[in-house]
């Protein structure tokens, strides 16, 4: 459980690679026994903010505090965090069990053997690699290593875990199974845990809050229904849900509703910006639905369906735009491209941005 207290501090972090700003006045707040989730599409900046948070990377300016004291020329040994890189450094020819027991034989960590191998024994079992132990690292698969470089985190003591993308090698479906047993490994539970990923469908299973960085800053921090319903802006919109949020532009009317390009489209919302005022209307597919019902009506003609397991994808055309919702099988037999559609909206729901500008994405002005 996570308190209110503070044990990953990042205070204005820069850190550049020659003219490569990485990380541009990063603040960060992990709490206590907190699982953060940081998510960002690639060359964010994801992987430095861990590394400076281990003290493998001296940042330009800013601090790293942990457990409220500053790190300046503290080494990473001595920071008492535990990291799991992408790229592994895993002993190659030495045994799955080997790896695993490395980190206990650390003067700092070591513990009586029979303790180390019930320890070992435990983590490798919630891991799906008990059967592993005696082969050489360097012969198993990709995944299989990944989750004993994943033990091999987990296995010690440590004041926090940073772990960077760690279950990106494994299938979808042993990936979906290691999400879910993931938090429930005792360890995970009550350790501090920061944990990278662009996957915002691990970051929504995984994070008791998730930040989301962009160009080397959190843009913004949220538990997972802050993010999903009052996202900052149109990006974070994007970023969540697939499919995605459908993003009609328009402009805020006479009333204070909205209203698209074409007019075809007209919506009950209250915007905090004057009529006449571009602005994008947010609406998920989930917040839409085939046919009449409570909510606000709009027709439209069926442009494509696509069959996604027990749902199926309705992309309708309205007017000039296309919205997709997914709608149960069930309800969408015999529904053919140009057929004539009512679609209701969930008004609760609907967000409304700013338009996007090309140096910055549109802002949430309303809801
Ligand atoms: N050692 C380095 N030398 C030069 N540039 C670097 C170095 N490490 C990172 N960068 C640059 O800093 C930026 C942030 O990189 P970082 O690895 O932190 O991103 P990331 O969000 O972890 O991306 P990914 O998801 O691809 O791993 C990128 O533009 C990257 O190219």
């Amino acid at each position: 459980m996570s308190s209110s207290r503070t044990a990953i501090g990042l205070r204005g972090i820069r850190k550049t690679y020659g003219k490569t700003t990485a990380l541009d006045g990063l603040e960060l707040d992990v709490k206590e026994g907190e699982f953060f989730c940081l998510l960002g599409p690639s060359g964010a900046g994801k992987t430095t903010t861990l590394k400076t948070v281990a003290g493998l990377e001296q940042p330009d300016s800013g601090t790293v505090e942990l457990d409220g004291k500053d790190m300046r020329g503290v080494e990473p040994y001595d920071r008492g965090v535990a990291m799991c890189f992408e790229s592994y450094a895993l002993y190659p020819h030495r045994s799955a069990y080997d790896n695993l027991a490395s980190p206990l034989r650390s003067p700092r960590h070591r513990l009586p053997a029979a303790d180390a191998r019930d320890r070992i024994a435990a983590i490798a079992e919630l891991l799906g690699i008990g059967g592993l132990l005696d082969r050489p690292v360097g012969q198993l698969s990709n995944g299989q290593r990944q989750r004993v470089a994943l033990g091999r985190v987990l296995v010690r003591p440590a004041r926090a875990f940073l772990l960077d993308e760690p279950l990106s090698h494994l299938d979808a479906k042993l990936r979906q199974q290691m999400r879910a047993e993931l938090k429930a490994i005792g360890a995970v539970q009550n350790t501090t845990t920061l944990y990278v990923t662009h996957d915002s469908v691990e970051a929504l299973a995984l994070g008791d809050r998730i930040g989301v960085i962009r160009d080397g800053r959190i843009v913004q921090t949220g538990t997972r229904e802050e993010i999903w319903y009052q996202p900052c802006d149109t990006e974070v919109a994007r970023a969540f849900g697939r499919p995605r949020i459908n993003l009609l532009p328009g402009a805020v009317a006479a009333d204070g509703g909205f209203r698209s390009a074409d007019g075809k489209v007209e919506l009950p919302i209250s915007a905090a910006a004057s009529p006449g005022t571009e602005v994008l209307i947010g609406v998920r597919p989930r917040d839409l639905a085939l046919g009449e019902g409570p909510g606000h009506e709009l027709t439209g003609t069926v442009y494509v369906t696509e069959v996604l397991g027990r749902s199926v994808e309705v992309t309708v055309r309205l007017g000039e735009q296309h919205v997709s919702l997914v709608a149960p099988r069930a309800d969408t037999a015999g529904l053919r491209p140009d057929d004539p559609v009512r679609l209701t909206v969930r008004p609760e729901n609907l967000l409304l941005f700013e338009a996007d500008r090309p140096e910055r994405p549109g802002r949430r002005i309303g809801r």
